[in-house]
């Protein structure tokens, strides 16, 4: 089984899926390097729309793979791995075209990152979200905590991270993190939502979009994030982390 899918519909959306259902959508190695090559493509002409989900109806994604980056021992080593995945979600940040993460189930740590690091939020009715990070005695390591903050109101999004908690449907809507919830069929919902962008020439959603990357870059967003991955790096290497995710992963 293949850890990815991308699609490319005739309508203009390419659609990036996480295919590990068994594993909930965590984010390993192969992931990032199909994150990028699906990057890639969408920044081709034809596509007017990056839209990313997982597979099966448990999980939009777990976050980092807890199994695989468990190895990761020392500040320097969670670093690199914390920004690679990191330069990837400002890439996606920065894409020219809209972008929607649907949430097909729990989006978790990292997965949530993921899914800030998108424009629009749809979920299916009973998903769950949050950035737990905290509960494993790290931060948001991804960019995360630099993307919510960017798009929800502060106090908002300070709840989120400094909470470290999982929110139903109902209050990611209310807290402006969800865009819409959707009855029935995810990817047929998503395109009732999109529908009227995706009536405009690219350029002209290339040309709104850009109004928003002028204003990041001027905020420093790219400073912020690197900044982010370097803190939440230097608590990786903590053993209180470590114990966190042993215990998790079931390891004494
Ligand atoms: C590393 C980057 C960092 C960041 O910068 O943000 C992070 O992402 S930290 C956050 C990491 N993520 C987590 O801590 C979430 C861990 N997972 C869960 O809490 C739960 O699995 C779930 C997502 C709420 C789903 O629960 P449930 O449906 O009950 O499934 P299971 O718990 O039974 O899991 C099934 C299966 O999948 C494995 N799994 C789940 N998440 C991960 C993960 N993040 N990494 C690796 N493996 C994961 C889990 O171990 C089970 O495997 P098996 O036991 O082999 O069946």
């Amino acid at each position: 089984m293949k850890p990815y899918i991308v699609e490319e519909f005739s309508n203009g959306i390419l659609l990036f899926t996480i295919n590990r259902p068994e594993k909930r959508n965590a984010v390993n190695y192969e992931i990032m390097d199909g994150l990028e090559h699906a990057l890639n493509l969408a920044n081709n002409k034809k596509v007017k729309v990056f839209a990313i989900t997982g597979a099966g109806d448990l999980a939009f994604c777990s976050g980092g793979d807890l199994s695989a980056f468990h190895c990761l021992r020392t500040e320097d080593e969670a670093f690199e791995m914390l920004n690679r995945m990191s330069d990837l979600l400002v890439k996606l940040f920065y894409l020219q075209k809209p972008t929607v993460a649907l949430l097909n189930g729990t989006a978790v740590g990292g997965g949530c990152e993921l899914a800030s690091a998108c424009d629009f939020r749809i979920a299916r009715k009973n998903v769950k979200a949050g950035f737990i990070q905290g509960t494993l005695a790290i931060t948001t390591g991804w960019g995360g905590g630099t993307f919510v903050s960017e798009k929800l109101l502060p106090a908002n999004a300070m709840k989120m991270l400094m909470e470290a908690s999982l929110y139903d449907t109902k209050q990611l809507e209310d807290l402006g993190f969800v865009q819409m919830i959707a009855d029935g069929d995810l990817l047929e919902s998503s395109k009732h939502f999109l529908e009227k962008m995706l009536r405009l020439d690219v350029n002209v959603l290339k040309a709104y979009k850009m109004m928003f990357i002028n204003k990041w870059e001027k905020a420093g967003l790219k400073e912020r994030v690197k900044e982010e991955v370097r803190r939440c790096s230097e608590l990786w290497e903590d053993e209180a982390h470590h114990k966190q995710v042993a215990k998790f992963l079931g390891i004494k």
